[in-house]
């Protein structure tokens, strides 16, 4: 089986690729990247670099035992590692490298995700090599996207990508984790994730990675669900870029969905998190999944948590658990305790003046299916 082409590619470089043996960044496995970097660009195709790597490439001017570090230590590690990290990919190609250093809050923001996007094409336009990491120097948990398979997932959406290699220390998605259970078999391609292949995948063993077969699962599904073929490689072994160039398949293919969701869906679904809960009734549940409505004030039961206008929240049935879908609020809760449940008409009699007419607009929500 021959694997998909594609014209725009993330290339995703785990820490254990930069940093193996815990004594800085190594060339050893950076070279055979650079290389199939190169030689995709010479065929004319672009690629986004995302490279993991400066918390491990910086551990070795600390004197601190694995996985006992202080998070202020990390975030020095990552600070003096991620110049380390740039100046060996810049030594590795003729052209030049930009280094592009974000957290989810630049990315949950749209116009700071228009910014990034706008910056992303021009460096590709110009043929300079972006290079993309989460600011672990700066970011506090609550501003972070966390790991970089994920933050991957959101590039590639970003910069409208038809392609994501997540290269790690793995052949791919095994029925288990290889490093525990050696007669673990590999999947060669997921054409459908669902909860059966989450199962599958369990969380890094090595002292450098962060979140293991699950973030990349994560990151699959995100990236396919936008259209975006997703490949977990071996960055470890040379033959897998060879076999990449070649057309073939050298680990795991999770397939791109056949109808991707819009740049903006995706956004809202995958890098907003939602503030509250708007609880609607079922006529409310039937206009806005059977008729692609927009919901007004008059489906609203009970609002929960505390948002402001531009917020998102979930919707979600007055009689179930599960949300029904997503979207971005026009009114703050505060405001839709004194709207719920009334008609338009009857809020502008009662408050003398005309509101917007849709609580969400049916451009700012999307269903979640399951
Ligand atoms: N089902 C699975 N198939 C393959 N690898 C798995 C699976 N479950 C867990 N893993 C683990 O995920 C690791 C890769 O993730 P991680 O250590 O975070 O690497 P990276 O630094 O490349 O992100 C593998 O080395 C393996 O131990
Ligand atoms: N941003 C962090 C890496 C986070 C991460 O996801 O690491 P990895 O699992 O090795 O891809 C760093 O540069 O150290």
């Amino acid at each position: 089986m021959k694997a998909p082409s594609w014209r725009r590619a993330v290339l995703k470089v785990g820490s254990a690729l930069i940093a193996p043996d815990e004594t800085g960044v190594s060339t050893k496995y950076l070279l055979p990247i650079a290389r199939f970097i190169n030689e995709c660009r010479e065929r004319g195709q672009e690629v986004v670099l995302v490279s993991s790597g400066s918390v491990a490439a910086g551990r070795k001017h600390f004197n601190f035992e694995h996985k006992k570090v202080p998070v202020a230590v990390r975030k020095a590690m990552s600070a003096v590692g991620q110049n380390e990290m740039m100046g060996y990919w810049s030594r590795f190609f003729d052209s030049p490298c930009a280094q592009l250093l974000m957290t989810h809050s630049d990315l949950r923001d749209r116009a700071r995700y228009v910014s990034i996007k706008n910056t992303l094409n021009r460096l590709l336009e110009h043929d300079i090599l972006p290079v993309v990491n989460e600011n672990d120097a700066l970011a506090t948990d609550e501003m972070k996207v966390g790991d970089n398979d994920n933050l991957s997932a959101m590039i590639a959406t970003l910069v409208d990508a038809d392609a994501l290699f997540i290269c790690s220390d793995i052949d791919g998605l095994y029925d288990s984790d290889p490093n525990l259970n050696p007669d673990a078999k590999k999947i060669p391609v997921v054409e459908q994730i669902d909860e059966s292949i989450y199962s599958l995948a369990g969380g890094s063993v090595s002292s450098v990675g962060t979140g293991g077969m699950r973030t990349k699962v994560e990151a699959a599904e995100k990236a396919t669900s936008h259209g975006i073929d997703t490949y977990i490689v071996n960055g470890r072994k040379g033959e897998t870029f060879e076999s990449l160039l070649q057309g073939d398949i050298p680990g795991t293919l999770f397939r791109r969905q056949s109808d991707p969701i819009s740049n903006k869906k995706h956004w809202l679904r995958h890098t907003l998190v939602a503030q509250g809960e708007i609880l609607v009734d079922e006529g409310a549940e039937k206009a806005l999944i059977e008729n692609g409505a927009s919901l007004l004030s008059s489906g609203i039961v009970d609002v929960q948590g505390d948002f402001d206008r531009g917020d998102a929240v979930l919707v979600r049935s007055a009689n179930d658990t599960d949300a029904i879908a997503k979207g971005i609020c026009q009114y703050s809760a505060h405001e839709l305790m004194h709207i719920k449940g009334q008609q338009t008409e009857d809020i502008a009699e009662k408050f003398g003046y005309s509101p917007i007419t849709e609580v969400i607009h049916r451009d700012d929500l999307m269903i979640l299916e399951d």
